[in-house]
Formats: C-alpha cells, sequence, structure tokens
C-alpha cells in the first residue's frame, strides 16, 4: 500500500445529494483563488478526466434502470482509479492542494450503505482502487436527506440524476452511514452545518480548512 511522499494535501467534500458541496466548493475557490493560483486543483468524482466523465454519464444516466448494484460501485471505483493516476496524484507529487467534490466516502454511502453490499466490502473493494489514498480532511455537509433532495426539486430540476431519484428510505441509509464515518474518523472527517444559509456554510468550511491545513491556509500560507 501507499503511493511514496507526496507533500500536496487532499480534501474531499460530502455529503448527502443537495447538501451544498458544488455550491459551497465554488465559493471557497473563489476565496482560496487569489491566494494560491495554481497551487489550486479542483475536481470531482465521479470524473475529473475524459475517461472518468465517460463512466460518469453511464452510471448517472436515468435510462440505464437494468444496471446492477456491484456493477454500479465497480464504475465508481474504476472512475475513482482513473481520476487518482491521471488527475489527483499528479497534484500531490506536485505539492497542490487537491479539492474534490467527493471520493470514498460516497460509495462507502451510497453502495455500502444505500445499495446494502456492506460497508466494509465497499471500502475493500476501493482499497484496490485507491492503494490507501486517503483524504488530509474531509469536510461533512450535514443536512437532513429530504431538504438535500427538496433543494434538488426546487432549484435543480434539469440536472435530476439516477441517484437522485431513487427512494427517501435510500437517502436516509445513505445519510445514516455517513454520520457513522463521521464518528468514526474524528480526526479526518470535519461537520459543517450545511442547513444554515450558503454563506455561512461556506464561513464555516473555510475556517475548519484553514485550522486543519495551516500550511497551506494560515499564516504560513499567506507569505506563498
Ligand atoms: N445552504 C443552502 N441553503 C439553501 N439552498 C442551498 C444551499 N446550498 C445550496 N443550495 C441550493 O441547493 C441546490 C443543490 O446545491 P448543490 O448542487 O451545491 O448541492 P450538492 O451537495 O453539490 O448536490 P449533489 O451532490 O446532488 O450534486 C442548488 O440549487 C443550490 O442553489
Ligand atoms: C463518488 C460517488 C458518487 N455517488 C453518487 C452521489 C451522487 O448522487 C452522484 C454524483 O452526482 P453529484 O451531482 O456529482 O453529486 O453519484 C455514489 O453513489 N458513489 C460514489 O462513489
Amino acid at each position: 500500500m501507499g503511493w511514496g511522499t507526496l507533500t500536496g494535501k487532499l480534501v474531499t467534500f460530502e455529503g448527502p445529494d443537495g447538501a451544498g458541496k458544488t455550491s459551497a466548493l465554488n465559493a471557497i475557490v473563489a476565496d482560496l483563488q487569489p491566494r494560491l493560483g495554481d497551487r489550486l486543483v479542483v475536481t470531482r468524482e465521479p470524473g475529473g478526466n475524459h475517461i472518468s466523465e465517460a463512466i460518469r454519464a453511464i452510471i448517472l444516466d436515468r435510462k440505464n434502470t437494468m444496471m446492477d448494484d456491484r456493477t454500479e460501485a465497480l464504475l465508481y471505483a474504476a472512475a475513482r482509479r482513473q481520476h487518482i493516476v491521471q488527475e489527483i496524484l499528479p497534484a500531490l507529487q506536485n505539492d497542490q492542494l487537491v479539492l474534490c467534490d467527493r471520493y470514498i466516502d460516497s460509495s462507502i454511502a451510497y453502495q455500502g450503505a444505500g445499495r446494502g453490499i456492506g460497508e466494509q466490502a465497499v471500502y475493500d473493494m476501493n482499497q484496490f482502487a485507491t492503494k490507501g489514498l486517503t483524504p488530509d480532511l474531509t469536510l461533512y455537509f450535514d443536512v437532513d436527506a429530504a431538504v438535500g433532495l427538496q433543494r434538488i426539486q426546487t432549484h435543480r430540476q434539469n440536472e435530476i440524476n439516477r441517484l437522485d431519484v431513487e427512494a427517501l428510505s435510500f437517502h436516509h441509509k445513505v445519510q445514516a452511514a455517513y454520520l457513522r464515518l463521521l464518528a468514526d474518523h474524528p480526526a479526518r472527517i470535519k461537520r459543517v452545518d450545511a442547513s444554515q444559509p450558503l454563506e455561512r456554510v461556506v464561513q464555516q468550511a473555510l475556517q475548519i480548512m484553514t485550522a486543519q491545513l495551516p500550511a497551506y491556509l494560515g499564516t504560513e500560507g499567506k507569505s506563498k
């Protein structure tokens, strides 16, 4: 296991659908970009490169109602592997700060718990894909699953994917798994209260990032 010395940092954004991860990420990038310039890398899962975006299109296509749960889990892991090799790893080797919209915790919550494959089984399967590459920091955007889905219905009708249309019971299982991950990994996963107005969410997320990554975002980072 392991990828050798990595001087960059990987921060992942996690939470139920409609929690506001992408909205917060965009605002955080606007805040950090002037300071970090090309040391900042912004990406997403599934996706982030041509191959993984092609896999994303297959997974999220609402026409693919026949997709088997384990096929789905394997496709997410395959997209992740390609994303790591092509985007994340080179950035971490190059001392960059990678902000990634979703990562392995999504697979544990959605496929492990939501689909019922098993959280440990999905974690183990992903070790083959990630070779143990774990985020330095994960922000968990905590909002009730029903609130997140309502936000999507109200504001994002044009972008509803195959996972979004699952039953509320599926999304509650996902949320419960996320809360278990939060409790089990207190050093890595930090809670952001995503039920607040977006500006407050962004402020809280930035405070956590600054406290957890002082070399990049604290006073040390400002002189770089
Ligand atoms: N704090 C907030 N309060 C109210 N509405 C919000 C908040 N944050 C985001 N929204 C709105 O909710 C919708 C979903 O937000 P966004 O796409 O950022 O969520 P997400 O967590 O990235 O969702 P998904 O994982 O499904 O892509 C958007 O229309 C956005 O404008
Ligand atoms: C990485 C990953 C994602 N998912 C789900 C979560 C969302 O419903 C979609 C991605 O859409 P988004 O608008 O970019 O959030 O895919 C998953 O089930 N498993 C995963 O590993």
